[in-house]
């Protein structure tokens, strides 16, 4: 356990994830470490990854905390948390399967059938197989010296078994669906098998000195919402209720756990009550005053600004923020909002259009 961390002097995303109502909206952005950055008018993040392979920034803490750092560096005060460079796909090659970037991911030998299941380790250690991450994660929190809170993260089941099964980014998952279909005990087993790891490891970020840990779904909206709730939301609730347990098992106080279910908006009232989670991003496909209507005040809602707007420009970028912003909080100082993009940053945007985004939002989310 990492303890004697500087002290905290922004805890706006904290206050948020609680359900707070906070002076201005907190604000960061999923995907904020690198992607964008390999853009020319942003030269850092160019220059470590042109030395180091993608999976090895991941894996030396050095390289993780430098990257993890430079957008809070290059948006000094206008970002509100930083968000530990790493990949959802380090939990997959955890079990034992190898995961290549190039330049997306790719899994020479997927899960083609339920036999191949055994190809996995039996046991996964998380100390042993993921401990480059605990470490980027001590360093990191050292480094920021308390400027904002860090984030921790890891992929939610659903979303790693569509990658271990499909081998890549797919379009259709028919694949992962054929598994779900098909051998849906088989399905439950892998799934809760990944779980199981994610709580490890969830926990193990937390005790390396992550302040709030997010659980990316970002194919949850290609489920059927009865197939969400059998096969995605049972995992999703253990990974929540384990991590609690663990940590008030072993004396540790608990930390804000956001589930980002992209595009299953449709169960948003459901996730907020039976999920088990403080926060619940959404993407821009709903509107927030129908999100917070879906889930009442039992949870803290954030995004949700879709990420195209940001290679529309200003004069766009001022005119949807100010209309999230309005729309949702009115004259109120907003309450239980973290703002954000509806999914990651994409590769391209102008790091200056990405600034002046982050200043509209301070601008039109304070009371
Ligand atoms: C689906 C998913 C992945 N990875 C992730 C998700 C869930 C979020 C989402 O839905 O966008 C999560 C992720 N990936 C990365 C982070 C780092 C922290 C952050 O800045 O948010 C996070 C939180 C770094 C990364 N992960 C990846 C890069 C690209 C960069 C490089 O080669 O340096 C970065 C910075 C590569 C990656 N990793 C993944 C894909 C599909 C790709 C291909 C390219 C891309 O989409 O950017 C899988």
């Amino acid at each position: 356990m990492a303890t004697d961390f500087p002290p905290l002097k922004n805890d706006l995303l904290l206050r948020a994830a609680r359900g707070e109502q906070t002076e201005r909206a907190p604000v960061w952005v999923m995907r904020q470490a690198g992607r964008y950055l390999p853009d020319h008018r942003a030269a850092e993040f160019r220059e470590v990854r042109a030395k180091h392979g993608f999976f090895e920034v991941c894996r030396t803490p050095e390289l993780a905390t430098e990257v993890t750092l430079q957008p809070i560096r290059r948006y000094a005060g206008l970002l509100d948390a930083a968000i530990i460079f790493s990949d959802i796909l380090v939990v997959p090659q955890a079990m034992g399967m190898t995961v290549e970037m190039n330049p997306g991911p790719h899994f020479p030998a997927p899960l083609n059938t339920p036999a191949d299941v055994a190809k996995l380790a039996p046991h996964v250690d998380v100390d042993k197989e993921l401990g480059y991450v605990f470490a980027a994660i001590t360093r990191t929190r050292r480094e920021l010296a308390g400027a904002v809170p860090l984030i921790g993260f890891c992929g939610a089941p659903w979303t790693l078994f569509s990658y271990m099964v499909e081998g890549e980014t797919s379009r259709s998952y028919t694949k992962a669906k054929t598994w779900l279909f098909k051998h849906p005990a088989e399905s439950k087993a892998l799934l809760m098998r990944i779980a199981d790891v994610c709580v490890d490891f969830l926990v193990g970020q937390i005790k390396a000195g992550a302040q709030l840990v997010q659980v990316f779904d970002s194919w949850a909206g290609e489920l059927a919402p009865h197939h969400f709730r059998e096969f995605a939301l049972p995992v999703l609730k253990h990974i929540a209720a384990s991590v609690r347990a663990k940590l008030e098992a072993q004396g540790l106080p608990p930390v804000p756990m956001t589930l980002f279910p992209k595009g299953a908006n449709a169960l948003l009232a459901e996730l907020a009550e039976h999920a088990g989670y403080d926060v619940i991003g959404v993407d821009w496909c709903v509107e927030l005053p129908d999100a917070r209507r879906a889930v009442g005040d039992v949870v803290a809602l954030q995004g949700n600004l879709d990420p195209n707007v940001l290679y529309g420009g200003h004069e766009a970028i001022e005119r949807e923020v100010k209309w999230m912003c309005e729309r949702f909080k009115g004259d109120n100082p907003p309450k239980g909002w973290i703002a954000n993009l509806g999914h990651g940053i994409t590769p391209g945007v102008d790091p200056e259009d990405m600034r002046f985004f982050l200043e509209c939002v301070h601008k039109y989310s304070a009371a």
